[in-house]
């Protein structure tokens, strides 16, 4: 596949949620709008890794401290509904606009599969070089979400996600991931993921994910 369909089946299905679509026109810019937000989530993805690995004295604390409250002063008036929000609603971003869980960059994508590679920065340390155990099923979610809810199916919520830590998932690697729909019952569906380091599995998960009644929250 080549980068520019990868790309564009990424932008495809990440867009193809079952939620309301997001539309550039909901906000001003468009594309512009989208990659100067995503360049400010990995901006902010960023501060945090240089943030846990750093060791500040008082003073650069002291200011950073006071240029943060600035920024949180500034956003509180601009705070809209949920619906309005451009954080972790950007489906049509690798990141989706949000930096709880690291970018999963996706490259081969189909109906019920999906692989990329993900990196786990410092700001995910749990300890010893390895990535925090919540984390873990934090991006096992974020994928098998986005798989879930991909090609046109209904909006599904997470039921139960079950967790195997196999080795340690390094901190600081790129690593593989892969996702894939396993069986559809009804409402239901199970979908599997790994982790990989090379040829090592480090993790990997079995979620079960429902779809949602006309009205569910
Ligand atoms: C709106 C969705 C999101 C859309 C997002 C779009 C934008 C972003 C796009 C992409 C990003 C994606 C990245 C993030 C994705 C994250 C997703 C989450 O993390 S969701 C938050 C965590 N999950 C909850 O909060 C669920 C809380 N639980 C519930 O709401 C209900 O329990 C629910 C919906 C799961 C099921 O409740 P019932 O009343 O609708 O249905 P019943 O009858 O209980 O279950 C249906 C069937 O499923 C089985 N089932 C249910 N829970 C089970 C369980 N834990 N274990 C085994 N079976 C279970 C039951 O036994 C039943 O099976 P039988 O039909 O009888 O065969």
């Amino acid at each position: 596949m080549t980068a520019e369909r990868a790309e564009a089946s990424v932008a495809k299905v990440l867009s193809d949620t079952g939620e309301r679509p997001w539309r550039s026109s909901d906000l001003h810019g468009g594309d512009e709008y989208s990659a100067t937000y995503e360049d400010l989530t990995h901006a902010l993805g960023d501060f945090l890794d240089r943030l846990a690995e750093a060791r500040p004295d008082t003073e650069l604390i002291e200011s950073m401290t006071e240029s943060l409250a600035g920024w949180a002063r500034e956003l509180g008036p601009l705070a809209v509904r949920e619906r309005d929000r451009v954080f972790g609603r950007r489906t049509d971003l690798a990141s989706r606009g949000q930096t709880m869980s690291p970018t999963i960059e996706l490259a081969e994508i189909s109906d019920d599969s999906a692989s990329g590679t993900v990196y786990f920065g410092s700001y995910f340390l749990g300890g010893n070089g390895a990535v925090h155990g919540g984390a873990i099923p934090l991006m096992f979610d974020e994928i098998l979400g986005r798989l879930a809810n991909a090609s046109g199916r209904p909006p599904q919520r997470t039921a139960y996600l079950h967790t195997d830590y196999r080795s340690i998932t390094p901190v600081g690697r790129t690593l593989g991931v892969r996702a894939w729909l396993c069986s559809e019952d009804g409402r239901k569906r199970i979908l599997r993921a790994t982790i990989h380091d090379g040829e090592t599995l480090c993790a990997e998960a079995e979620g079960l994910f429902v779809a949602l009644k006309p009205g569910q929250p």
